[in-house]
């Protein structure tokens, strides 16, 4: 079995995998100040809940766009699973051709994402993740990593008008029913949600039209896709387990060089 970690600005989302089949997932959250050791007795008490043993285990893959969190997920890997973790960066066999100016930029989420959908969907695609932030990935038909595009999340846009307003209220992530509301809450919730759907649609055909294909399939997953892919006319598959699998899929592709 494996232990696959993907650590969001937000989030981190454990997976245990036997072979392709995902037994569990636990989603925690991201806090840079956490030690080694917190994060270990975390782990231990998920497992215990689920009657899984660390020493189940025999390998663990970490992809991380904090490298703080990284850090101490590697030590933490290492303690109580006895293990060198395999954590996606440089040097970690993808299959995925990455065009991007410096390949080393791009967020390792934004890699796992693409390596997953291209193998799961085929090319030609575009990922939408909703995270902290929204990124969208484009990948060819040939499992290029075209590039794309990364604008504020749905949550932190929703804060930001909450904290540099005065009298606007934190409101739920809701859809309202209309689009014209006639109340405070209801009009954010408009201007959010349908505001990003439009940005969402608006985007992908933008991106659509530069990949210069009409049969690029459209992927969304992260937290918040639900709420936009039901909205939205350019989202056609919703998998919020994508990054899991790619993990997975990354850890099938390297294993012969690690020490197991
Ligand atoms: N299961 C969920 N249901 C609804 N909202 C969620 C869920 N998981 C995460 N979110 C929300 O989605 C946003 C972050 O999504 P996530 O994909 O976990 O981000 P990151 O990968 O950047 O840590 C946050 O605003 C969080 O509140
Ligand atoms: C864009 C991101 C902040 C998204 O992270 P997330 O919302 O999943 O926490 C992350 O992928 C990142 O730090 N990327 C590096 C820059 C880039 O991909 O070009
Ligand atoms: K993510």
């Amino acid at each position: 079995m494996i232990l696959v970690i993907d650590v969001g600005n937000t989030n981190i989302v454990l997976g245990i995998y036997e072979g392709k089949k995902l037994l569990d997932s636990w989603r925690i959250g991201t806090e840079i100040h956490k030690t080694s050791d917190e994060y270990g007795m975390i782990v231990n008490q998920l497992f215990n809940f689920s009657n899984y043993k660390i020493s189940d285990i025999n390998q663990v893959v970490i992809s991380s766009v904090v490298p703080t969190a990284m850090y101490t997920l590697e030590h933490m890997a290492k303690k109580y699973f006895k293990c060198e973790p395999l954590v996606v960066g440089p040097g970690t066999k993808t299959g995925i051709n990455i065009k991007y100016d410096n390949p080393k930029e791009v967020g390792a989420d934004r890699i796992v994402n693409a390596v997953a959908a291209y193998e799961l969907y085929g090319g030609p695609l575009i990922i939408v993740d909703f995270g902290t932030a929204t990124t969208y990935c484009a990948v060819s038909k040939n499992g290029e990593y075209l590039g794309g595009a990364i604008s504020p999340g749905i949550q932190i846009s929703m804060d930001a008008l909450f904290q540099r307003t005065a009298k606007l209220p934190k409101v739920e992530l809701v859809k309202p029913e209309t689009v014209i509301c006639k109340n405070t809450v209801n009009s954010i919730q408009s201007g959010v949600i349908y505001g990003y759907v439009g940005q969402v649609d608006y985007i992908v055909s933008k991106m659509k039209k530069e990949m210069g294909d009409d049969k690029v399939k459209v992927i969304a997953t992260g937290g918040l896709a639900k709420l936009i892919a039901a909205e939205s006319q350019t989202i056609q598959i919703v998998n919020g387990l994508l990054t899991l699998e790619g993990l997975r899929i990354i850890y099938e592709k390297n294993k012969q060089g690690l020490g197991d």
